[in-house]
């Protein structure tokens, strides 16, 4: 069955019920039979669902825990030293943003959370990093709090831990598209992701419901991997019938779900499904998504084998970063 008439069945079907765990523990082995099983369920679940959990991920627990702990460090700080950080201060969205500054659902009146957000660099910073230098309207240096000995080093290896499991899950992504495994290599050489360190305060009694710790949007870039605090129900998921179901952690997983840039190289085969946070659980809770797209510069076209005559290209292109960039000024608002 081609794509295109796979997921017009499905869009038939409505059979969106539970979000699927994958194991990717043979993630890298290439026995074509095991690759192409990991692909089916793949190819499942961003056909149905657009949301998966991952287990055997191998990003490693004391990783994890080292950036969880600088991000509770960095959040505990004044607002006075955070606002130093201000986002609004740097060229594309680097930096630090206060409660309410974002405003993912439009509709709403500011998300309940703050946030630090970067993008690629170098462990042993260089002064000049060629991954940066076609990144056009994206281009921009990440800053770093001076006053927190060893935070970059947390959230930076945890960085790169998370792009090296992107790198591993494009090619799955490509097989589940009929594609040949490498398709995205071309065009995932410059490790255009963004990563974000979380903080939600509890939100407990009444409250305004334009006023949600991240209100209902859908992601940006190709797919994002997701860290949640264990224990604290927060990220819900909407389904085909309009239900908001919960995506609870799951010890030992990473949530990865599909964003935009995806939904537009697939012509919507695969899902960008609408999410949103809120931390009703009395505590801090925090999370790490890390959004990893196409190239700042690629042009995101529909792939061949997504349109059809009766499923004509949905979307302009544009390239990935111009893309990006209007999503952010729009969750910014600025
Ligand atoms: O914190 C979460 O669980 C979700 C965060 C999220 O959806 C986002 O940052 O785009
Ligand atoms: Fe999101």
């Amino acid at each position: 069955m081609s794509l295109v008439e796979a997921a017009r069945k499905i869009s038939e079907l409505d059979p969106f019920e539970g979000i699927p765990i994958i194991d990717l523990q043979n993630v890298s082995n290439t026995d074509p039979d095991i690759r192409r099983a990991l692909a089916e369920a793949v190819r499942d679940a961003c056909m149905n669902v657009g949301f998966l959990y991952v287990k055997n991920h191998g990003i490693a627990e004391d990783i994890i825990n080292a950036a969880l702990d600088a991000s509770k460090e960095f959040f505990s700080q004044s607002t006075e030293s955070k606002m130093e950080l201000d986002i609004r201060k740097t060229p594309n969205f680097k930096g630090y943003n206060a409660l309410r500054s974002s405003n993912n659902d439009p509709e709403n009146d500011g998300d309940m959370h703050e946030g630090f957000e970067f993008g690629w660099e170098e462990l042993e910073a260089k002064a000049q990093d060629e991954k940066r230098a076609n990144d056009g309207v994206m281009s921009g240096s990440n800053i770093w709090p001076g006053n927190l000995p060893g935070f970059r080093e947390a959230v930076l290896t945890y960085y790169h831990a998370a792009v090296d499991l992107g790198k591993k899950l494009f090619p799955l992504f490509a097989l589940a598209l009929d594609l040949p495994e490498d398709y995205f290599d071309d065009k995932t050489k410059n490790s255009a992701a963004i990563m974000r360190v979380l903080h939600y305060p509890p939100q407990t009694g009444p409250v305004d419901d334009r006023v949600i710790g991240i209100g209902a949007h859908t992601d940006f870039e190709c797919f994002t991997i997701l860290w949640q605090e264990p224990g604290i129900q927060a990220l819900q998921v909407l389904n085909a019938q309009k239900q908001w179901i919960d995506a609870p952690p799951i010890p030992g997983t990473l949530v990865v779900n599909l964003g935009d840039q995806f939904a537009r190289w697939t012509n919507d085969v695969f899902k960008s499904t609408v999410h949103r946070a809120i931390n009703r659980s009395g505590v801090r809770r925090y999370s790490i998504p890390l959004f990893f797209g196409t190239d700042y510069d690629v042009k995101v076209e529909p792939i061949s084998s997504c349109v059809s005559h009766e499923r004509p290209p949905k979307y302009e292109v544009v390239t990935a970063g111009e893309y990006v960039k209007e999503r952010l000024k729009a969750a910014y608002g600025h």
